[in-house]
């Protein structure tokens, strides 16, 4: 049976998107996902995303990575998909939908989408790392300079050690560029790569550099491979709150296979 699919990309992060109104798409079927987001043999992509109907809400989004397996928040691919839904018609520049991790609030101009992030409470700070979860598992660390590092390599070793093990983590590598401003490159779980640009990276990223005092602004701009990203968020005693990921959503293009 072919499959009609829309192609997006948030920062050079690409997704397969999926209209699955009718509920016509086997979300079971891991191989199938793999295939179309394998860069040889199908359409190619970090992720694929399913706009589903929800009884309360604008949609339902449900992600997978590239690996064909049903994952956690993907804050890029919640922006693409809102993008996807004005496409579609099902909004016009405001939604709130459903995702993995919760509500998401979001705002569509131009383009550009404001996309509203998970509360974050619990920031564990370590020797050389911060852990903290944005609706997914983030590893920052912090370095003097990252144009040289091989992030496949350093990103899978703290991927799959002790204490992530086989549940895995993302891990990303942060360079200050100024008190507002810095540069991030992602290692992703379920992809198991290197990508251009990770939505719940940067916003982990952001909260990370906010907590360490690396600085003390409450919009953070994060430079990373595939463009420019920024974070905006409220925080009262530790508690991050009104968070928004805001940066552009782009259709590349659509087909059947
Ligand atoms: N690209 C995403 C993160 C997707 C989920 C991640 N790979 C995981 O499994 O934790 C983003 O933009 O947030």
């Amino acid at each position: 049976m072919q499959q009609t699919f829309y192609k997006y990309q948030g920062t050079g992060n690409d997704f397969v998107m999926i209209d699955n109104r009718l509920q016509t798409f086997d979300k079971n079927n891991t191989k199938q996902v793999a295939f179309l987001c394998d860069r040889r043999f199908g359409v190619g992509a970090d992720g694929l995303i399913l706009l589903e109907n929800h009884p309360e809400y604008d949609f339902k989004m449900v992600y997978y990575n590239a690996d064909g397996n049903e994952s956690t928040m993907c804050g890029n691919g919640g922006r693409c998909l809102v993008a996807f839904a004005q496409q579609l018609g099902v909004i016009t520049n405001k939604a709130v939908f459903e995702a993995i991790d919760g509500l998401h609030h979001a705002t569509i101009e131009n383009g550009i989408v404001h996309l509203q992030m998970l509360d974050v409470d619990v920031v564990e700070k370590h020797d050389n790392h911060v852990f903290l979860n944005t609706g997914s598992p983030h590893h920052v660390q912090f370095e003097t300079a990252i144009e040289d590092f091989d992030i496949k390599s350093k990103g899978s070793g703290i991927r799959y050690g002790a204490p992530y093990n086989q549940e895995g983590t993302n891990v990303n590598f942060v360079q200050k560029i100024s008190d507002t401003t810095f540069r991030v490159r992602t290692y992703e779980r379920g992809v198991e790569d290197e990508t251009l640009s990770c939505g719940t990276g940067v916003t982990a990223v952001a909260i990370a550099m906010h907590a360490t005092g690396e600085t003390n602004q409450s919009t953070v701009n994060l430079n990373v491979e595939g463009g420019k990203l920024q974070v905006r968020f409220d925080v009262e005693n530790g508690h991050y709150h009104n968070v928004w990921l805001i940066g552009p959503a782009t259709y590349v293009f659509e087909g059947n296979i």
